[in-house]
């Protein structure tokens, strides 16, 4: 489905990708990417959905080089990001806000996320007063909507706890595997991270160190030596 090969990515003087080669398969399995700060993988996946040009490297998308095509070329071609900060409106309910990106992209399905994200609850509510951990999961749903091929998710789990955490990825794990997605997800949680993730891709100082089945990567001497330490 995503194929990285050889991608490099500069700002400036600062190398924050060098060389990565990675594959991501479409088949309904969660790929987490871990890893210290400034290791790259918000970079990766800004290199993905379009909105940093690499220096040297390819992206491929179902078979085609789309390095050099745009982010809204790739968002109609399927692929969906979602970031770090939450990006909803505060002052719209759940279901105003989804409905907008729906009419937006032109789905009419948003029934279906509302029942995977779990949010059926909160429709009448005002995003910007629901628990933070739901809006999360709005965010979530939003990225979801236009049904992607592709899913990317930055650090979903920033600012909630790690039951909260370990819940959201478990809703998205069981959705990337019904709708038989590829979803690739940044996150510092590595617990969720192999709780919820088929195969885990672990970056290090701008490259590529392991990637592999969570059992796999724990048992990795470079992946403890670099970032786990012993307590893996
Ligand atoms: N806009 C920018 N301008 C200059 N340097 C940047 C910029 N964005 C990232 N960097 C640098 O690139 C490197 C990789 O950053 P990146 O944010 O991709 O890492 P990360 O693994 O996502 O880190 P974190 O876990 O802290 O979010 C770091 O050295 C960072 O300081």
């Amino acid at each position: 489905m995503l194929a990285i090969e050889k991608l490099s990515v500069s700002y400036g003087s600062v190398r924050a990708l060098t060389d990565v080669d990675l594959d991501i398969r479409g088949d309904g399995l969660l790929h987490g990417i871990i890893g210290p700060n400034g290791a790259g993988k918000s970079t990766l996946l800004d290199a993905i959905c379009g909105r940093r040009r690499p220096t040297s490297g390819r992206v491929r998308y179902c078979g085609e080089d789309i390095t050099r095509r745009s982010i809204s070329w790739r968002r109609r071609q399927g692929m969906a990001r979602s970031f770090q900060r939450t990006s909803i409106f505060q002052d719209l309910t759940v279901h105003e806000q989804l409905q907008l990106v729906a009419q937006h992209l032109g789905d009419d399905r948003v029934d279906d996320v509302v029942e995977v994200m779990d949010l059926g609850g909160y429709l009448d509510q005002k995003a910007g007063r629901i628990a933070y951990g739901v809006q999360r999961r709005v965010d979530v749903a939003l990225a979801l909507i236009g049904r992607p091929r592709l899913l990317l998710m930055d650090e979903p789990g920033a600012g909630l706890s790690a039951t909260e955490t370990l819940r959201l990825f478990e809703h998205v794990r069981d959705l990337v595997r019904e709708r038989r997605i590829a979803a690739v997800v940044v996150e510092h949680d590595v617990d969720a991270v192999f709780a919820c993730c088929g195969m885990v891709t672990v970056l290090d100082l701008g490259r590529h160190l392991a990637t592999g089945t969570p059992e796999a990567i724990r048992a990795d001497h470079r992946v403890i030596a670099a970032y786990l330490g012993t307590a893996a």
